[in-house]
């Protein structure tokens, strides 16, 4: 049996968000991941969801953070009010590893209402399991905080 660590995942969406957020749920095995609502398909207010999964990222206690709304705009701009957050939206898979590869983005925004189920899955994956390249991006990251 394995004793590694696994990898501890924040998730969050919005009404629009919420069926992707439970497929990705279903489909994100081997990590531990934490569901900070919403849990209905009833319309809600998208901050209220992505302060929570930015503070547990920001906290450290989570690794990586995903949301989805409709567009992930929201999310988006909700989640990088925080210092220490760099949240992505990413519509297409090399744009999920860029997001890691080069800007060490530490939360996936997902705009559910414009990629695939499938297209979702995969740039979780893709975020999850692509490490951010330093180098040259180390010092432009670390100029986005200051
Ligand atoms: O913030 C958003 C728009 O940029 C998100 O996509 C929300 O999911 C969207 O605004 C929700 O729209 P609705 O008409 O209230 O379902």
């Amino acid at each position: 049996m394995s004793t590694e660590k696994k990898i501890k995942i924040a998730i969050g969406a919005d009404h629009a968000g919420f069926e992707y957020k439970e497929l990705l749920k279903s489909y994100l095995t081997g990590y531990e991941l934490k569901d900070f609502g919403t849990y209905s398909t009833d319309s809600v207010d998208y901050p209220d969801f992505a302060h929570p999964v930015a503070l547990a990222v920001e906290s450290k206690e989570f690794t990586f953070g995903i949301l989805v709304c409709g567009s992930a705009n929201g999310v988006a701009i909700t989640a990088n009010k925080h210092q220490h957050i760099r949240a992505a939206i990413c519509w297409l898979n090399e744009l999920a590893s860029l997001a890691r590869r080069h800007n060490n983005a530490n939360i996936l925004c997902i705009p559910a209402r414009f990629v695939s189920e499938d297209l979702a899955n995969e740039m979780a994956t893709t975020f999850l399991t692509t490490a951010f390249e330093g180098g040259r991006h180390e010092g432009r990251v670390e100029k986005i905080s200051c």
